[in-house]
């Protein structure tokens, strides 16, 4: 079995970041700038956006984090978010989810301006990657298509199964293996003989939230497994929806949690953002 290593590969994507953004420093112009805003005190956003902001330090791009406590408005958001749309030493715009309920997620994405947009959440950049356009591809996803790349993995004519259907993963990563002439199935809570599905899959992705969800009996033998899972098990220690230990023997490749898919979240979000300041200051 062969570990998908999410930070080594990772690190590497940021490394070549790191280096353009060197040379664009020495030509004396500014460094790509990323806005995140964190409304509310999400536990896992923290360490979310903690993350991001060290990932900027660590390329050498500026960041500007935006704290705001639960009890602010939707209206005072989209406020922010028109000030920062304008702001033109800001290259990228990110919302970090989940919102409080008492904001309107939708209006929130579809508030930042698409050439702002690293996240590739707002609709124009969803239709792009429908169309197999270029705008802002989801950082999951791409970090997902960069992992198999790196492992010489070719998804053309494969069996793709992915499990869960947000618009933040799900979707997106079964339009990209589509894009690579995958065979794609989209799997749900509604869909019937799950295990006789995922068993069929040459790439099982699973990014339905369940902790361990997924044994050997729902894998295929010499499968690639990508685990978005970011759950706590009963001894509240950090695991993917995918049981490592009980597919790992079974499986020819597969990323583990932590250290596998979400590394590469943040990585792909640094190159989203040195893509949105090429497109505008270049
Ligand atoms: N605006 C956004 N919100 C959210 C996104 C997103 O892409 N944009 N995705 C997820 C959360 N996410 C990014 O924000 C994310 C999740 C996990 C990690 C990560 O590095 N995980 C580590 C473990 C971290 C820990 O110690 O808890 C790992 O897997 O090794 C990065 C980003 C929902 N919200």
């Amino acid at each position: 079995m062969k570990l998908i290593n999410g930070k080594e590969i990772s690190t590497k994507t940021k490394d070549a970041i790191k280096a353009e953004i060197e040379a664009i420093r020495k030509t004396g112009k500014r460094v790509p700038k990323l806005a995140v805003i964190l409304v509310g005190d999400n536990q896992a956003s923290q360490v979310y956006v903690r993350n991001k902001e060290k990932a900027c330090a660590y390329v050498g791009m500026e960041s500007l984090r935006i704290n705001k406590d639960a009890t602010m408005s939707e209206e005072e958001l989209l406020k922010l978010i028109d000030e920062l749309n304008h702001d033109d030493s800001v290259d990228g715009i990110l919302v970090q989810l989940p919102l409080p309920k008492t904001i309107d997620e939708e209006k929130v994405l579809k508030a930042i301006a698409p050439e702002k947009d690293v996240d590739g959440f707002h609709p124009a950049n969803i239709a792009k990657l429908f169309l197999n356009e270029e705008g802002f591809i989801p950082c999951t996803p791409y970090g997902m298509m960069v992992m198999l790349d790196e492992i010489g993995y070719d998804l053309d004519g494969k069996e793709v199964v992915v499990v869960g259907r947000s618009n933040i993963v799900g979707k997106p990563v079964a339009l990209l293996a589509l894009h690579h002439n995958a065979t794609v199935t989209i799997a749900h809570s509604h869909t019937k003989n799950l295990q006789e599905v995922t068993s069929r899959a040459d790439v099982l992705i699973a990014a339905i939230g369940k902790a361990k969800f997924f044994t050997a009996d729902y894998v295929k033998e010499g499968a690639v497994v990508l685990d978005v899972g970011m759950n706590r098990d009963e001894n509240g220690k950090l695991c993917g929806d995918v049981d490592f230990d009980d597919v790992k023997d079974k499986v020819a490749a597969i990323t583990p949690v932590p250290g596998g898919v979400g590394p590469m979240t943040i990585a792909m979000l640094m190159k989203n953002t040195l893509l949105s300041y090429k497109r505008r200051v270049q």
